[in-house]
Order: C-alpha cells, then sequence, then structure tokens
C-alpha cells in the first residue's frame, strides 16, 4: 500500500483550557477526496488550522506523504505538499489570471534569485507556460488575461484551485468549497475537483453541502466536540446514532 498523503495521530488542541479537538485519529489516502464534517464548533477549522501549522499541536503528530511536519513552520508546510483554500477566495482582483498564477508559484521558488525571476520581462517563462497549460486543462483557458475582480465567483473559486496546484500543493484542505455557488457552478466545481483527484490531488474537504460531499468524498469523518464520532462512506455514517444524535437541534442533516 502506498504511503497515506496525510495521516493525523492523536492531535490534541485546548484553548484557555477547552480542548477543542480530542485524541483525533484519521487517515487521507492519496488521490482520494475525503470529507470532514460535524456540527458548527465541532472543531473542523481548527484541524484545517493544526494541519496548515497556523496553530501548535498540544499533543499528537501530522505526517504529510510519510514526513513528519508536526513542528514544521507553515511555509515549511507548504512546501511539503499542503495547501489550503479558504472561503474568502484570496487572490488579487486587480491582476489577471495569469499574473495570480505567476505569483502563487513563487512559492516554489528555491532561492532568493529565482523568487526575483522577473517573469513579466521573459515572455515565454516555463511558469507562465505551466500556468496557461493548467488554466486548458481545467477549461478555463479563455480567462488567463482577464483581470480576476470582473470574473463571475465560480470562476474565480476554480482559478483558486489552479493556483494551489501549480503551487505545488498535492493534499488540497477546502473550506467549504460550495458555499455562495449556484447550481451550474457546483457542478463545474464537482466536475474540477473530481479531475485533480484523478490526477492523483489529494482533498480534504469541509462542507455543509451533503449532496456536493456525496458527489466528490469516499469517506466521510464526523466530528462532535473535537472528537471523532464516526469514518466511513456518506450514506453509511449518516445512518449511525451518534451522528444523528449529533446533528439534532441543528438545521442541517
Ligand atoms: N483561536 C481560538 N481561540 C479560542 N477558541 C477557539 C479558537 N479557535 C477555535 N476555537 C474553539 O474551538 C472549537 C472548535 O471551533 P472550530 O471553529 O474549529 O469549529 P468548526 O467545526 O470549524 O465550526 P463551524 O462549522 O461553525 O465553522 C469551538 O468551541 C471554538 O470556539
Amino acid at each position: 500500500m502506498s504511503t497515506p498523503a496525510l495521516v493525523l495521530s492523536g492531535l490534541e488542541k485546548s484553548f484557555a483550557g477547552v480542548r477543542a479537538i480530542r485524541n483525533l485519529s484519521f487517515t487521507v489516502p492519496k488521490g482520494r477526496a475525503t470529507a470532514l464534517i460535524g456540527p458548527n464548533g465541532a472543531g473542523k477549522t481548527t484541524v484545517f488550522n493544526l494541519v496548515s501549522g497556523v496553530y501548535g499541536v498540544d499533543g499528537g503528530s501530522i505526517h504529510v506523504n510519510g514526513t513528519d511536519v508536526t513542528r514544521l513552520p507553515s511555509r515549511r508546510r507548504i512546501r511539503a505538499g499542503v495547501a489550503r483554500s479558504f472561503q474568502n477566495i484570496r487572490l488579487m482582483p486587480h491582476l489577471s489570471v495569469l499574473e495570480n498564477l505567476l505569483v502563487g508559484q513563487h512559492v516554489r521558488a528555491s532561492s532568493l534569485a529565482a523568487l526575483l525571476t522577473p517573469y513579466r520581462i521573459i515572455p515565454n517563462h516555463r511558469w507562465k507556460r505551466e500556468a496557461r497549460a493548467a488554466l486548458e486543462e481545467s477549461g478555463l483557458g479563455q480567462y488567463a488575461d482577464e483581470t480576476v475582480g470582473a470574473l463571475p465567483y465560480g470562476v474565480r473559486k476554480r482559478i483558486d484551485l489552479v493556483r494551489a496546484t501549480l503551487a505545488g500543493a498535492d493534499v488540497l484542505m477546502l473550506d467549504e468549497p460550495a458555499a455562495g455557488l449556484n447550481p451550474s457552478e457546483t457542478n463545474a466545481l464537482r466536475d474540477h475537483l473530481n479531475a485533480l483527484a484523478a490526477r492523483g490531488l489529494t482533498l480534504l474537504i469541509v462542507e455543509h453541502d451533503m449532496h456536493f460531499v456525496d458527489s466528490i468524498c469516499e469517506n466521510v469523518v464526523v466530528l462532535n466536540f473535537g472528537e471523532k464520532i464516526a469514518e466511513g462512506r456518506l450514506s453509511d455514517v449518516r445512518k449511525d446514532p451518534k451522528v444523528r444524535e449529533a446533528y439534532i437541534g441543528t438545521d442541517e442533516e
């Protein structure tokens, strides 16, 4: 069996004495999409913050592609292949799509000289070719020279995904990717994510839209009060009495 993309073992995190994450362990296999679900305040965002290195852990370990990243700062985790896409898209609205992708690729620069590469004066720089190719492959080629701020939300969301993959991500954490999308944008995003997973990208998704989860994720991890209460296929976990009880009184399924 290949090394899992992400292994969380016995994670612990408290805020002012409140245990937000409790002895949490789960494994995300390579090239698959896994959903992290649970009612409000269950600890999903905290898991993303622990994996990306925004918060340090109080206990336990995090391995990415077999490497222990538990004590690494955020930037070294990005180099290890973990990236995060936020609910609020972090693209620069005044730049073109291509320029946004090129800015993202600077994360890959291994030296100051590479970081300062004046890509604007090298018309066919390798990064530019790769960025155009990635846009074409995602069916977004026609937007390459458009200003990001003028594009529809669903398109920006998908450009944000292309940016993350070009920056070298092979484990991508997505925070409510379908929020705010209309049905046709949601379908385009679903197809895009399934294509990325088919190419070997690993996805960890926090999402409240269970139809969307069902169309992408083979495996679902359910959190409640920071603890894993169930794991498995969505059709199985939603029948689990512990899961049903956790959602009672919420307006979610
Ligand atoms: N920086 C922080 N300081 C104090 N408490 C925090 C902090 N971050 C998270 N928490 C607490 O940790 C618990 C888990 O919060 P978290 O935001 O991870 O849940 P969530 O599952 O992402 O919720 P939601 O679905 O509402 O976004 C909550 O009780 C929250 O108040």
